[in-house]
């Protein structure tokens, strides 16, 4: 089988450059994607311009939208803060941490065999510069900052790009479709007045 190559991007412009190299083609080698992504090491002074935080919850800030072929995100979590469980409306999944840690709980999709709430499959932490992949296929997931002292700032590769997804009620499996919104979009916060409540 052909190797995998990765050549390590030296800033998070060399990283979106490579992306959107790789993502020209018409298939996703998931590998590739998720070692070049985690190749790239995080200097605060590339991105802090996007890491715009909420004293409320998570923030998701648009950074490059790939030509049309994926969305580049960056999620400033709080102390404390957290994502309900959801799915990824068939895209693929790639969240890089570009500092302090996340904990991600993988879920199974609900059935009717579920009783007492829905199945926990595992859980980790994700460190500094790790990339995790998910797609609907591997299960739905919670990403949450467990920390009360340290913030945490991630990046989101999205392909194909969406804007709504599904959450789950943790003890009955109800769905809910939600739309996802931008609090800033190439380091501009969006107007409050259109910026909606909902995101997951
Ligand atoms: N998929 C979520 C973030 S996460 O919890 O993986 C989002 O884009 O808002
Ligand atoms: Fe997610």
């Amino acid at each position: 089988m052909e190797q995998t190559k990765v050549v390590k991007p030296e800033t998070l412009n060399d990283l979106i450059k490579v992306l959107h190299q790789i993502f020209s083609s018409d298939t996703v080698n998931v590998e590739e994607v998720q070692n070049l992504m985690e190749s790239y090491e995080s200097k605060p002074q590339e991105w802090k311009a996007y890491a715009k935080f909420d004293k409320f919850r998570y923030t998701r800030n648009l950074v490059d939208e790939g030509n049309g072929k994926f969305n580049l995100i960056i999620l400033c979590w709080g102390e404390g803060h957290g994502s309900s469980i959801h799915d990824h409306t068939d895209s693929h999944c790639f969240m890089k941490l570009l500092q302090g840690q996340l904990k991600e709980t993988l879920f199974e999709w609900p059935d009717n065999k579920m009783n007492g709430g829905m199945t926990k499959k595992s859980e980790r932490i994700l460190h500094e510069n790790q990339c995790a992949y998910i797609n609907d296929s591997i299960g739905l997931h919670r990403v949450e900052n467990v920390s009360h002292t340290e913030p945490a700032v991630s990046l989101h590769l999205y392909s194909p790009q969406f804007d709504h997804c599904n959450t789950f009620d943790q003890s009955t499996g109800h769905r809910n479709t939600v739309k996802m919104t931008f609090w800033s979009k190439y380091g501009e916060k969006i107007q409050e007045t259109t910026v909606s409540k909902e995101n997951n």
